[in-house]
């Protein structure tokens, strides 16, 4: 079955709002979907996704879904609460008045780790005044259990990663390592650890490594850095979605943040390091403690211990650690993780079973 969808993004700051809802646009086009994505600021698609939108998707101006004549779609997405314009909303809500099937209305919310999501996915919310008054609000938590709505992972993601050859990708790209080099991927809002971080790197003149750089702060702050031994930098342009993927496959340790590139890690299947959006009220400290909690759940005490000294002091709630979790270990604890989560439905199959269409 074909239905419409409606997708709204606003972005607000960085780039996981356009990441997401590119992202689950073109999942859910790529499944025989019809999705209209309309978005305030679709710049960052410039690179994100150069090859241009997928069949099945169109993407339009935010201010265009308030032009008389736009028929509302079967299903209407507004990400992170970004606030649906209210000629669009009053529309949805005439629908229902005709004796149409009033669209579907949901929101996708940010990703946690923390159990309110599991108490809080699917949950209603009527609209008892405003432009929508009459129509039920859903919420949509993604999530890392199967109690919530999951995680973005489109069909043959993993296939084509367990095909994927990192050393020939890299030196394609004139990136290639040199011998005994390990990879680290560094994608970071500005961090004042970042020096400890190239010390720790640089520690082991028994490992030399190479620091593949997204551009950003992190490129900012490396500027200003003195050459460490056995440790060499290169900074990166932006790489489309599907080739910032396979940075992540390519690396042996990858640094991500936000909320896309941390999900993206995690199917890499590789060791990472995750740099949460810092929130002004300290809410990142507890959203942070729950996922290691869940993550580190069947990870021996050693391993479970130097994985969140590394991640709580990178993220600067804890001292700078004196080593890295051991790799192989570190490794082995990212496979058994992926497989715990790729035993779950993803994100957009379970949007569509709870709308009638197989995935
Ligand atoms: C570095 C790089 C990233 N990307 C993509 C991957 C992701 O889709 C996107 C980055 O998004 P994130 O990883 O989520 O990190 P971010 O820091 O850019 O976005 C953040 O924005 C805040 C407002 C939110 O509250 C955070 O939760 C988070 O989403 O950019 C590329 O496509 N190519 C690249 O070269």
């Amino acid at each position: 079955m074909r239905l419409q969808w409606d997708l709204f993004c606003r972005v607000i700051d960085n780039f996981g709002d356009v990441g997401v809802a590119w992202r689950l646009a073109a999942d859910l086009a790529g499944r025989g979907q019809r999705v209209r994505l309309w978005i305030d600021d679709a710049s960052a698609l410039a690179w994100m996704a150069p090859g241009g939108a997928p069949d099945g998707v169109e993407v339009l101006r935010w201010e265009a879904a308030s032009e008389p004549g736009v028929q509302v779609g079967d299903i209407v997405i507004e990400t992170f609460g970004c606030e649906l314009p209210a000629a669009f909303v009053a529309r949805m809500a005439e629908r229902g008045s005709q004796g149409l099937p009033a669209p579907h209305w949901l929101n996708l919310e940010y990703l946690s780790a923390e159990p309110y999501v599991e108490r809080s996915h699917g949950l209603a919310s009527p609209q008892y005044s405003g432009p929508g008054r009459g129509l039920d609000k859903h919420f949509f938590y993604p999530g890392f259990s199967a109690r919530t709505g999951g995680l973005l992972r489109e069909p043959g993601l993993l296939a084509e990663r367990e095909r994927f050859d990192g050393a020939a990708w890299l030196a394609a790209r004139g990136l290639a390592r040199q011998r005994g080099e390990r990879v680290v991927s560094l994608f970071a809002y500005a961090n004042p650890q970042l020096p400890a971080l190239l010390d720790l790197l640089a520690a082991d003149p028994a490992q030399p490594t190479l620091l593949l750089v997204c551009p950003g702060s992190a490129q900012q702050q490396l500027a200003l850095q003195a050459p460490r031994p056995h440790l060499r930098w290169q900074a990166l342009p932006y790489l489309s979605q599907p080739d910032y993927d396979r940075l992540l496959w390519a690396s042996d340790l990858n640094f991500v943040r936000g909320e896309d590139s941390f999900v993206r890690a995690q199917w890499a299947g590789q060791p990472f390091v995750w740099q949460i959006y810092p929130q002004e009220d300290g809410a990142h400290a507890p959203k942070l403690g729950a996922f290691l909690d869940l993550f580190l759940a069947a990870a021996g005490p050693a391993l479970a211990a130097a994985t969140r000294a590394l991640w709580r002091g990178w993220n600067g709630l804890a001292d700078w650690p004196a080593a890295l979790p051991e790799m192989a270990e570190s490794r082995a604890q990212a496979l058994l993780w992926r497989a715990h989560l790729a035993a779950q439905p993803d994100l957009a199959s379970q949007l569509l079973s709870r709308f009638g269409v197989s995935g």
